[in-house]
C-alpha cells in the first residue's frame, strides 16, 4: 500500500517549532493564533516562483559584479502609511536613485524595496518603560500598536491578517506604478518635479536631462523604447514572525519546492541568525532567494557555517549577506569574513546595510544617524572588497521618499535641532528623499571607480 506524504510536512517546514525562535512576540492566546495560522494558510500567495526564480538569477548577477543591487524602505512600515501617495514616493525615491547608479556606472540595477511586508521588527528590550510605567514594547504593526497604552500593546494575531492584506494592496499599488507608465525611463524628469531647490535635485536633473538627451537620440534613429516603460521591482522583508511566514508557505505544483509567499527576498536579522535557530532552519527549508545580516561580532567561521547551511547546493544568487558593521568597525571586521567565505565558501551576494551599524542618540535624545558615518561605511564596504578581490554587490538602506528629518547632516545640513522637524518613523530613523539622491550620487562615483 502506498502512503502519500503530504509535502509541506516532507519539506521539513515544521521543524523550526522544535528550535528556539528568537525575537517572537507573546501572543495571548495559541487558539486565536492558531485559527489565524489556518486561515493565512488558504490565502492567495503574494509572489510566484517564477519570480523568485527571476531574482535569484539577477542577484547571482550582482554577485559576479554584473549588475548592483538597491534595496531600500521604511524601516517599519506602519499600516495607516500604506496609502497611494507614500507608497509613491518611496517606488519613486528607488527608481531616481536607480537611475543615478545605473547612469553613473552603467550598471544595471536591481529594484528591490522594503516593502509589502515589513511590519515586524525585533527589539533591543522586550518592554518598554515610560514615566514610571513598563509595557510591551512595540514590535511592529504586524504585532501590536504603536500607542503607549496597555490595549494597544497586546500583540493581537488579527493583525498577522491585516499585514497580509495591506501587503497585497501595497503590491499592488507598486505594480501599477512600475507597470503602468509611471516608472517609464521617459518621465526621468517627471520624478523630480517639485525638488529643484538643493544640490542634490539640481545634480539629478543634469542627469536626467543627459538621460533624456541620449533617448531623443536612440529615438531619432528608430530604437523601439517599449521595454523602458515598465520596471522590474521586486519586494523584501524581514522574515521575523514565523508564524506568518510559516502559513504563507506553499509547495510549487510544478517544481515540488516550498517557498514562502509573503515577499520575493526574505532576510533574517542579525539577533535571529543563530545556526541552530528556527529562524535558519525555516529559511533553509524555502526556496526564495533569502539574505542574512552579519554585524560586527560575526567570525569568518560563523559566515561559513551559515553559507554552507543556507545554500549547500551553492547556487548563485541564492544566498545574499548583508552587512552592518559601523563605519568605525567594517575595515577591521568585515576583511576575515569575506577572505574566509570567499577561500572555502561557495557563492554569496555581498551587500552592505550601512544603516544599523551606524544608529547614535543625539544630544536631544532622537535616535538618529549621521549620514557621513553612513557614506564612511559604504566606502569602506567598497575598499574592503577592493582588497580582498571580491564584488561589492549592492546597497541595503533604510529610506522614505518624504521630507523627514531623522539623520543627521546631508546638503540641507540637518542638525539636532533640526531632527524635531519632522521626526516620523516609529523605529529607527530613516534617509529622506534628497540624502537619498545624494546617496546615490556618492555610491555611483564609488560604483564607478569598481
Ligand atoms: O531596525 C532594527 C531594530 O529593530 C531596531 O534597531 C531595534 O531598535 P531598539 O534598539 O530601539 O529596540
Ligand atoms: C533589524 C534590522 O536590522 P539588523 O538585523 O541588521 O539589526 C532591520 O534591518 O530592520
Amino acid at each position: 500500500m502506498s502512503v502519500t506524504v503530504d509535502p509541506e510536512i516532507a519539506a521539513g517546514l515544521d521543524h523550526f517549532r522544535t528550535l528556539v525562535a528568537g525575537q517572537q512576540p507573546v501572543w495571548p492566546d495559541a487558539e486565536h493564533l492558531g485559527s489565524v495560522s489556518e486561515r493565512l494558510a488558504a490565502v492567495p500567495p503574494l509572489v510566484v516562483p517564477a519570480q523568485l526564480e527571476t531574482l535569484t538569477e539577477r542577484l547571482a548577477a550582482a554577485g559576479r559584479g554584473e549588475a548592483f543591487l538597491l534595496q531600500g524602505g521604511d524601516c517599519a512600515e506602519t499600516f495607516a502609511e500604506a496609502n497611494a501617495d507614500r507608497v509613491r514616493n518611496k517606488v519613486r525615491t528607488i527608481l531616481q536613485m536607480a537611475v543615478v547608479l545605473t547612469h553613473g556606472a552603467s550598471m544595471p540595477v536591481v529594484k528591490m524595496g522594503r516593502m509589502a511586508g515589513q511590519y515586524a521588527k525585533p527589539r533591543s528590550s522586550n518592554d518598554e518603560t515610560r514615566d514610571g510605567v513598563t509595557l510591551p514594547a512595540y514590535r511592529g504593526d504586524m504585532v501590536n500598536g504603536h500607542a503607549f497604552t496597555e490595549d494597544a500593546r497586546v500583540p493581537d494575531p488579527e493583525r498577522l491578517l491585516q499585514g497580509y492584506t495591506i501587503s497585497a494592496a501595497t503590491l499592488n499599488v507598486v505594480r501599477a506604478l512600475t507597470t503602468g507608465g509611471f516608472a517609464d525611463l521617459r518621465q526621468v524628469h517627471e520624478w523630480n518635479r517639485g525638488f529643484m531647490t538643493n544640490p542634490a535635485y539640481a545634480r539629478y536633473e543634469r542627469t536626467a536631462a543627459e538621460i533624456d538627451r541620449a533617448i531623443r537620440f536612440m529615438a531619432a534613429c528608430g530604437a523601439d523604447f517599449e521595454a523602458l516603460r515598465t520596471v522590474e521591482f521586486f519586494v523584501s522583508h524581514e522574515a521575523l514572525l514565523l508564524d506568518y511566514e510559516r502559513a504563507l508557505t506553499r509547495v510549487s505544483s510544478q517544481t515540488g519546492l516550498p517557498y514562502d509567499s509573503s515577499g520575493h527576498f526574505l532576510w533574517i536579522g542579525e539577533r535571529t541568525r543563530q545556526l541552530d535557530g528556527a529562524h535558519v532552519d525555516f529559511l533553509s527549508r524555502i526556496s526564495n532567494p533569502i539574505g542574512v545580516k552579519l554585524g560586527p561580532t560575526t567570525t569568518g567561521d560563523d559566515a561559513l557555517r551559515l553559507q554552507e547551511r543556507l545554500n549547500p547546493d551553492g547556487v548563485p544568487g541564492r544566498l545574499t549577506f548583508i552587512t552592518r558593521m559601523g563605519a568605525s568597525k567594517i575595515r577591521e571586521a568585515l576583511p576575515p569574513i569575506v577572505e574566509k567565505v570567499t577561500r572555502e565558501g561557495g557563492p554569496v551576494t555581498w551587500v552592505t546595510d550601512p544603516m544599523h551599524g551606524n544608529t547614535i542618540t543625539s544630544d536631544s535624545g532622537y535616535k538618529t544617524r549621521r549620514l557621513e558615518d553612513v557614506l564612511d561605511e559604504v566606502r569602506g564596504f567598497f575598499e574592503v572588497h577592493r582588497g580582498q578581490g571580491s564584488v561589492p554587490g549592492g546597497l541595503h538602506v533604510e529610506l522614505t521618499g518624504d521630507d523627514v528629518t531623522e539623520v543627521l547632516g546631508g546638503s540641507e545640513e540637518i542638525d539636532d535641532a533640526g531632527l524635531a522637524l519632522r521626526y516620523e518613523t516609529l523605529v529607527d530613523p530613516r534617509l529622506n528623499h534628497q540624502q537619498s539622491l545624494e546617496m546615490a550620487f556618492q555610491v555611483a562615483e564609488m560604483l564607478q571607480a569598481r
